[in-house]
């Protein structure tokens, strides 16, 4: 009992895998000592800004950047015409297509760069900016994707009589590429056969990711040295520089890209944009640093946006509920370029997890992307690549088959879940789901909130509100989604040919801490926090005694970024492999400093004991002072390791949420009551910090469901593009959150951990907008789009007659 004890409290000590460890980075964080890209100041450094487009489609015939160029303090105005000697006035996209860095010739999208001015301050070039002239003619503007590919309109002329783009046949001259998975016919033949078939078109609107910190960056071109180095906000910092390499003909060594903190990411900070690559050329021609950092506006109006999918699905089942089939064709609005950021060879993403957590026998999907006069981008905002439409679009198509079943929606999906032995489950879009126990947590997410009871409550609701006697309604919003995370196996997964795998390099000091360097970036995750742990558990060291170091491309090894939900399921998997070969020498110098064979040791938390013998051993801090200053027979001196890791699959973790809710008739408001979550990440390697995740990834998830929307006018204006327009939420809005787990480990990740960040948009979402149709359901309410803002609720009770 005293060794138990002994032991349970040197583990403690550790701090390591499954500890609520408080945040190390927030000390820093939360005394304003955090250091931004905007906190980034060299001397001599100018500052660039943008002249961009107001029109959404337009020739542009002159610019005249004389009167720019007279203002005091103006060092340089930047044009297409400059750049492209350089070859650098379009630009690749991460999705195989090409942009232009600043207008050539003519823009298509409000808010598109035209010319960069650089001065020095911010407050000339933003006075400056204003006296570039430039002249425009304007075009027809396609705002809607379905138009697109009808219309004669040509929007990319630079690519018109292109019949192949970077994914195939081009069907027409907006038209991107079509991507199709699955078996069409046969699916075709169970729908045709169907006993009961439901269709439905869901929208899932345009949105913004809008991390507080908007992008930026500084180049400092050294000439004497020729060496380049770039801070920004960078989501992947060694594919910057690859790619500034690639563009720039600076040989990689001579680029050093750093991300510094970083203040939000999700998504938003993955792309390369104008900015980026007008800073560089910039600093190369003055000579000197050139900083550039967005406004709200142009973070907004001209950054990647999210979603914008228009999903038909057709789903059929037997007249008991079992699922036979499922179809959906998406018409993704990718705006002016293609700049998704995908991994390659998957230019809808993941979309094809579409089949959600249900064993459904057959399955097609086709996505067609379409260009518009929009804002170029598209993948961002917590959605893993696609995932967060594909769930959402499921979700509802269930609770559409359960309208049209006339079934309890919760049963149906009870019925249709993957069931745990059915795992590793092969999907019938090609998905090996590596692990999942639905039923487990379906059946604790229901029984938490009582979900009997709220049906009844939601009856006499229901029954009161046609008395009379109420005007209000109750939703009950359900939820069971299946995430895809942690791209992913270098053999199908890479951005730009670089495969995505990820990486650790550890170093442990002679008085036993240690620095790992990770091919990841931190945007507030916690990464410093957290891989530590992982590293604590590993190999024996406390959490406090571990540094954990990423983003400066000069000292970390090689990786693939941070996004997608990828840092746990990759760089951590390589964070444990690395952490095991430290282990594995730590064995041979133990073994030699005990005196035994190296087979006679074994593994105590933090030390390596004699077996049989538990009171010989030396600590992980008496090895690694041992590894600096004894000379040991065929062992290196030093300890430290690197791990590259290609991981087998990608993880899939999953969640049940409930949201229930209040919706008054009269005034579309609408009242979250109860908001549960569940989600099991496999191994959890810190409660609190995945507390943190899912109530951040929840909050943005209502925010998009409850009015969160980058609109457009039919003449292109993007009406959305300040925080006045633009919803972000509040207190206010935020309701109080129950979290809940089961833990599914992945069976091939080291540690079995899944991701998690990305899972609370990809639940939030549809547990939100089928809680409001849920509400309407009696009255006949099938689909209705959102955002679900108080307006358009007020809409559908007006539509369903609900006011008169
Ligand atoms: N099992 C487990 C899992 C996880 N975790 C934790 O949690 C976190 C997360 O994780 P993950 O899931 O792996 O993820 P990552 O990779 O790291 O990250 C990413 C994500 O993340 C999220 N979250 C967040 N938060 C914050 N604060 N900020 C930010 O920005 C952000 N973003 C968002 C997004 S959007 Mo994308 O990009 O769209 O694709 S993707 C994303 C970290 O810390 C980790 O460690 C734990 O603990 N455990
Ligand atoms: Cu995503």
């Amino acid at each position: 009992m005293k060794d138990l004890d002994e032991r349970e409290e040197r583990k403690d000590a550790l701090k390591g895998l499954g500890c609520s460890r408080k945040r190390v980075e927030d000390a820093r964080f939360t005394q304003g000592k955090g250091n931004y890209i905007d906190d980034v100041n060299l001397p001599g450094m100018l500052h660039g800004d943008f002249v961009r487009s107001p029109y959404a489609h337009a020739r542009v015939v002159s610019i005249d950047t004389s009167a720019a160029m007279a203002l005091d303090g103006v060092v340089a105005v930047l044009t297409a015409k400059d750049l492209e000697p350089l070859g650098l006035h379009w630009m690749p996209t991460l999705a195989g297509d090409k942009q232009m860095v600043l207008a050539d010739g003519k823009v298509l999208f409000q808010g598109q760069e035209v010319a960069f001015v650089v001065a020095k301050d911010r407050y000339i070039a933003a006075d400056a900016v204003e006296l570039v002239e430039v002249e425009y003619e304007d075009l027809p503007v396609l705002v809607n994707p379905f138009e697109a590919l009808k219309s004669d309109v040509v929007l990319r002329e630079d690519i018109k009589d292109e019949k192949e783009g970077a994914h195939g046949a081009r069907k027409h001259h907006n038209h991107i590429f079509t991507w199709e998975e699955g078996d069409k016919e046969a699916t075709e033949q169970a729908i045709g056969a169907a006993e009961v078939v439901a269709e439905e078109m869901v929208y899932y609107h345009r949105t913004h990711p809008c991390p507080l910190e908007p992008c930026g960056s500084v180049a400092s071109m050294d000439k004497v040295n020729g060496k380049l180095t770039l801070w920004g906000t960078f989501q992947a910092p060694h594919v910057v520089r690859t790619v500034a390499s690639l563009l720039s003909g600076i040989e990689e060594h001579n680029i050093r890209v750093i991300s510094p903190d970083i203040g939000g990411g999700f998504g938003n900070k993955v792309g390369v944009y104008p900015g980026y690559v007008c800073s560089i050329v910039a600093s190369i021609v003055t000579g000197v640093p050139v900083k550039w950092i967005e406004d709200r506006m142009d973070n907004l109006m001209a950054t990647a946006f999210a979603r914008d999918y228009w999903m038909k699905g057709r789903i059929s089942a037997t007249k008991e509920g079992k699922i036979t089939g499922l179809d959906v064709h998406v018409t993704a609005d990718h705006g002016a370029f293609d700049a998704c950021a995908d991994p390659t060879k998957f230019p809808a993403g993941f979309f094809h997890i579409v089949t959600g957590s249900y064993d459904i026998p057959v399955a097609h999907v086709a996505v067609d992307g379409v260009y518009t006069n929009k804002a170029p981008g598209g993948v961002a905002y917590r959605c893993s690549f696609r995932v967060t439409e594909a769930a959402y679009c499921i979700e509802r198509m269930i609770e559409v088959l359960a309208i049209e079943l006339g079934m309890d929606a919760a049963e149906l999906r009870r019925i249709n879940f993957i069931k745990k032995d059915q795992f590793p489950y092969q999907s019938a879009l090609g998905w090996e789901y590596d692990s999942g126990d639905y039923h487990t947590a379906w059946d604790k997410a229901l029984k938490a909130v009582d979900y009997e009871g709220l049906r009844k409550e939601q009856a006499q609701m229901l029954e009161d509100f046609k008395a009379g006697k109420s005007r209000k309604l109750l939703g009950i919003g359900l939820t069971h989604f299946t995430e895809i995370v942690g791209a992913g196996p270098v053999k199908n997964c890479d951005i730009l040919g670089m495969g995505m795998f990820d990486s650790c390099e550890i170093r442990i000091h002679p008085t036993g801490s240690a620095i790992a360097r990770l091919g990841t970036i931190s945007q507030g995750q916690g990464h410093a926090t957290t891989f530590a742990q992982i590293l604590a558990s590993e190999i024996g060291l406390p959490a406090d005694s571990i540094t954990i170091e990423e983003g400066d491309t000069d000292t970390a090894p090689y990786g693939l970024g941070t996004y997608g939900s990828r840092s746990t399921p990759v760089a951590g998997a390589a964070t444990a492999m690395a952490g095991r070969k430290i282990r594995a020498k730590a064995q041979m110098i133990a073994a030699y400093l005990l005196e035994v064979h190296d087979d006679d040791v074994e593994w105590d938390v933090d030390r390596f004991a004699v077996k049989g013998a538990p009171e010989r051993f030396k600590t992980m801090k008496d090895i690694a002072y041992a590894a600096y200053n004894q000379a040991i027979p065929g062992v290196e001196p030093g300890l430290e390791a690197v791990s590259y890791y290609d991981p087998p699959n990608m993880t899939y973790p999953f969640g049940a949420y409930i949201c229930v809710m209040e919706i008054d008739v009269d005034t579309g408001e609408h009242k979250i009551r109860q908001f549960y979550a569940l989600d099991d990440c496999g191994t959890r390697i810190n409660p609190m910090v995945i507390d943190g995740q899912v109530h951040g990834g929840v909050t943005e998830a209502l925010a998009i469901a409850m009015g969160q929307e980058i609109a457009y006018d039919e003449m292109g204006n993007c009406k959305t593009g300040t925080l006045m327009d633009f919803f972000l939420p509040t207190a206010v809005e935020v309701p109080n959150y129950q979290t809940d787990h089961t833990v599914t480990p992945s069976p091939h990740h080291p540690i079995g951990a899944k991701g998690v960040g990305e899972s609370p948009n990809v639940g939030g979402v549809p547990a939100f907008s089928n809680a409001v149709h849920d509400a309407f359901r009696p009255f006949g309410l099938r689909q209705s789009h959102m955002p679900h803002d108080h307006w358009r609720i007020w809409k559908i009770a007006q539509t369903l007659g609900l006011h008169d």
